[in-house]
């Protein structure tokens, strides 16, 4: 039987560290595949382990089926773990290793049947009587996933399982973890940092950073609706364009979105989204575009709900189907890191109990500031700001950075550096994140007594 795994305000501390997972609270269905991912430290697999029972609750509760499990013992969870490294036992063949936990179980019975079902699943049945070393990786990798399937578990947890292969079989084995996990309907829970992962397996991400849950949806509502700015940059390639905004708003005018030395002017009549963006003037905000929201073309090719920007080309990346250009459009890009704590709602708090939350420091700053006490650190490698590289276009307004923005185009386009091009920008895809880096536009589904 599969089961219901439910985490209620899980915390997990190692000594006097800060806490390596923060009041997780996550449900997970019969038969559900559910991702963690986030970068290297952030927690993931701390949660699967004290899933599996190989790591003590500090506090909250874990519910197995609905039932209380803190302290039921591994072996009686059911579960089979799948780890990075295959951890088979070299002096077995990969038949006893397969056989091995059902042995365990049962000494005296004869498991052959068993064995051999399992590895035609996985379709390992002539390797079956050498032994691991005598295994290409993937195969090592899939007799360690026999192992675990062998048993019927009611649960399987898998830690990273494929970082150890290379590109082309990760692939390979990523669809076939897909689709045997389907044929056993048996829920699974899975490890990973890397997104494409991620997005291509579950049946819902679970978006972790500095031991909190940032977001839990399906892979199309992660990327299409980032609860804030840190989902909206971990996920998807390339990386969302986030660039530092204030909202023009005049009483006699159109309504517009200062990039810096450019406008975005929102379409009339506004949407209801737009026009709550009235309230922010003047604030310090993020504008997220992915790469698709932008397209080179001039301004008499716009459709509606595009409008016109422009962008001087720095650097033009061939990837064989399509060119990522970059282009610097004068505006700042916004620097991800320390944009968004992993505890916005906190983090508000003390900067309101500190006088703050004006528009007088730059948003850079005050986040930068509260980063430094925070449990996640510095967590992805995204663009810092390279200092003393000003945009060579506009001398009259140092700190201005070039390659601000990368649109994909095919990759016939002749574009020369240095060159002006111009840019459509689909206003569909435009997403405002606030000063504690979440998302306002589009609008969050729980803004209360708001109905757009
Ligand atoms: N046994 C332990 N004792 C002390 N600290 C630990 C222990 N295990 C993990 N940690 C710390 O807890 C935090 C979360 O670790 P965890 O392994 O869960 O992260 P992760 O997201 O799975 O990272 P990775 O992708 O690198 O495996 C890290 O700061 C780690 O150093």
């Amino acid at each position: 039987m599969t089961r219901a795994i439910a985490l209620h305000q899980v915390s997990k501390a190692y000594g006097r560290a800060p806490r390596a997972v923060d009041n997780l609270s996550l449900s997970i269905a019969p038969g559900e595949f559910v991702v963690l991912l986030g970068p290297s430290g952030c927690g993931k697999s701390t949660v699967l382990r004290m899933i599996a029972g190989l790591e003590e609750v500090t506090e909250g509760e874990l519910l197995l089926d609905g039932e209380p499990a803190n302290h039921m013992p591994p072996s009686e969870r059911g579960m089979a773990m799948v780890f990075q490294n295959f951890a088979l036992y070299p002096s077995m063949t990969n038949r006893a290793n397969i056989g091995f936990p059902l042995k365990l179980e049962n000494p005296r019975q004869d498991h052959s049947e068993r064995v051999e079902s399992t590895a035609r699943m996985l379709g390992i049945e002539s390797v079956l009587d050498r032994y691991p070393a005598q295994l290409s990786g993937g195969e090592r990798q899939r007799v360690a996933m026999g192992r675990a399937i062998s048993r019927r578990p009611s649960a399987f947890l898998m830690d990273e399982p494929l970082s150890n292969l290379d590109a082309k079989l990760r692939n390979h084995l990523r669809a076939e973890i897909a689709q045997l996990t389907a044929e056993l309907g048996v829920t699974t829970v899975y490890v990973t940092h890397d997104q494409a992962e991620a997005m291509s397996l579950g049946h819902r991400v679970a978006v972790m950073r500095g031991g909190v849950l940032q977001q839990v949806s399906a892979p199309r509502e992660v990327y299409a609706l980032p609860e804030n700015v840190f989902v909206a940059a971990f996920i998807g390639t390339p990386r969302i364009n986030l660039l530092r905004a204030v909202v023009h708003a005049p009483l006699d005018g159109r309504m517009s979105i200062d990039l810096g030395r450019q406008r975005l002017p929102l379409p009339e009549p506004l949407s209801a989204e737009h026009q709550l963006l009235r309230i922010q003037q003047g604030r310090d905000l993020i504008v997220g575009l992915r790469s698709e929201a932008v397209r080179i073309a001039p301004p008499s090719h716009a459709r509606p709900g595009e409008v016109a920007l422009s962008g001087v080309v720095e650097h033009v990346e061939y990837q064989g189907h399509e060119a990522l250009v970059h282009l610097n459009t004068g505006s700042q890009p916004a620097v991800v890191p320390e944009l968004e704590s992993a505890r916005p709602q906190q983090a508000a708090r003390r900067r309101r109990r500190a006088g703050g939350g004006g528009t007088g420091v730059g948003v850079l700053e005050r986040l930068r500031e509260r980063a430094t006490g925070h449990v996640g650190g510095p967590v992805v490698s995204l663009d810092e700001p390279v200092s003393g590289r000003q945009d060579p276009h506009s001398p009259d307004r140092p700190g201005l950075m070039a390659g601000d923005l990368v649109v994909r185009t095919g990759p016939d386009m002749r574009l020369r550096r240095g060159g002006q091009v111009p840019l459509l920008v689909d206003l569909e895809h435009l997403y405002v994140f606030d000063q504690q880096g979440r998302r306002i536009c589009p609008l969050p589904r729980d803004v209360p007594g708001l109905d757009v």
